[in-house]
């Protein structure tokens, strides 16, 4: 993903979280569809190749809308000198219509687009009812072409046909289907198609996420971007933004756990014993995020084992104090390796102070484990983060191992820090005033270490 792309999707998803004007709750940002773009020449086999990822995902709500749909209607006077009109300019598609039914999509709306007639070269009814979707695919020739289309989209295709071959279908689709004939045809592909191809439309396929050369003929290509699409529909929204975001695979186990650990009435004993077993899921999980080698070894059959060698230089850092119900599980997993400890005062919303550090001296040499089990605001996590990198640590060497994350502490993190990497076990929904996470599982510190006022 571009990092414009990345930073407006980061922008609307904070629109997300925060109260509509009437004062409303925000809409559940698990929600958002996945918006894939899908460009290319004129006859390049878009269509083919939208109707192919359709076809695969066929378990999914997709919806297709074409950029087509979106041409303006010619005047009268335009209709009189329709040979020199072109038709492939970015001007010739209404781009504001086609943004604002993308917004009422995107927010789960059913939207009316219009039915554009290639014959009267105008929009006719009946408009074209289309219901939100998990997917949507936008396919059309510039697609690519206004940044603010692009950056709606999770993914962006180019479809790369051979011009000769685009061409060819072009005077047969347009003679069979849109009723033309082909000296027409021939006459605007010279002046309009092949300019504007090469002043407008080419030069998109550099956004394109995934260039698929011969377009629908390219079967490994399609099954990589269903494959892929599928894995980001079962993946929180947030990890689609940050690919540095790693949520343990959920297992009913996992859910269980959960579930004891968030509910109220858990004894100290309980929680204590499976907030244990989560982090040690998570710090396992986490260790798995780390640089290896390759090995071969021999074993007692006398066969080879081409293995792996963990990556020795590691410390833990602990933020004081909920952070040190982590360094069990680190150690029991890393065995000798080194424990730093960070204690952060919070001062109000926004203010963190740092108050103590204890780190080894050689930490900026290391892969450094930060161990927080509650990320809230963020406001903690950033304040650690700043304290390692001032030490000398690389932001790619760090990985932060947590157990419950809210949407915004996420935002917070890894806008600043998108080098670094966060494991968690689940991804919350918001924080209430008080910066609590809700549903979250309260005062951490205080249920894990017994100080809490009730049992
Ligand atoms: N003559 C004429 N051409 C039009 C009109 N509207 C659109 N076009 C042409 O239609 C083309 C856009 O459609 P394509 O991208 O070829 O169609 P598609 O079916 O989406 O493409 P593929 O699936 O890739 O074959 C542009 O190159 C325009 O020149 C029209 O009203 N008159
Ligand atoms: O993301 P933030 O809004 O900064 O909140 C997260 C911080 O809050 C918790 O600690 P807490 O302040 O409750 O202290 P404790 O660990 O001593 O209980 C948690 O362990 C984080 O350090
Ligand atoms: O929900 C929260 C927020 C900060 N600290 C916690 O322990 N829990």
């Amino acid at each position: 993903m571009d990092s414009e792309m990345v930073a407006a999707l980061k922008n609307s998803h904070e629109n997300h979280f925060s109260p509509g004007s009437d004062g409303s709750s925000e809409r559940n940002p698990l929600k958002l569809p996945f918006i894939i773009g899908v460009a290319g020449g004129t006859a390049s086999g878009k269509t083919t190749v939208c109707n192919m990822i359709i076809a695969q995902l066929h378990d999914q709500r997709v919806v297709l809308v074409n950029q087509d749909a979106f041409y303006r209607s010619l005047n009268d006077e335009q209709l009189q000198k329709v040979s020199e009109y072109n038709f492939d300019h970015p001007e010739a598609f209404d781009t504001e219509l086609l943004l604002s039914c993308m917004a009422k999509l995107r927010h789960g709306k059913a939207v009316s687009i219009p039915n554009y007639d290639f014959k009267t070269h105008k929009s006719i009814e009946p408009a074209r009812m289309v219901n939100p979707s998990d997917v949507i695919i936008l396919e059309g020739i510039l697609v690519l072409h206004d940044s603010r289309v692009r950056d709606l989209m999770n993914m962006k295709i180019f479809v790369d046909t051979d011009s000769d071959v685009r061409l060819a279908r072009r005077i047969q689709r347009d003679t069979v289907e849109r009723g033309r004939n082909v000296e027409n045809v021939l006459d605007q592909y010279a002046k309009f198609v092949k300019p504007s191809f090469e002043e407008f439309i080419l030069p998109t396929k550099k956004y394109a996420d995934i260039i698929i050369p011969r377009g629908a003929d390219n079967d490994v290509a399609i099954d990589l971007i269903v494959q892929h699409i599928r894995t980001k529909l079962g993946q929180h929204d947030l990890c689609k933004i940050y690919p540095n975001i790693f949520v343990i695979q959920s297992t009913f186990q996992i859910r269980g756990m959960h579930t004891l650990v968030r509910d109220a009435k858990t004894t100290k004993h309980d929680f204590v014993f499976y907030a244990d077993r989560l982090i040690r899921l998570v710090v396992e999980h986490g260790l798995g995020h780390l640089p290896f080698t390759e090995k071969q070894i021999t074993t007692p059959t006398g066969s080879i084992y081409c293995g792996v060698v963990f990556c020795k230089r590691l410390c833990g850092v602990s933020v004081i104090r909920s952070g040190e119900s982590m360094e069990n599980a680190l150690r029991a997993c890393c065995k000798g390796i080194k424990i730093g400890k960070i204690l952060i005062h919070g001062e109000g919303k926004h203010g963190r102070q740092l108050i103590y550090e204890k780190l080894p001296s050689d930490i900026a040499s290391r892969h450094v484990l930060l161990l927080d089990p509650v990320l809230a605001s963020g406001n903690s996590a950033v304040k650690a983060i700043s304290v390692l990198l001032s030490k000398g640590v690389p932001e790619s060497n760090i990985i932060f191992l947590n157990l419950i994350a809210s949407p915004q502490g996420i935002h917070a993190v890894c806008k600043k820090f998108p080098r670094l990497k966060i494991v968690t076990s689940e991804i919350d929904t918001t924080l209430n005033k008080e910066l609590h996470v809700l549903p979250g599982m309260g005062e951490f510190g205080d249920r894990y270490f017994g100080t809490g006022d009730t049992e």
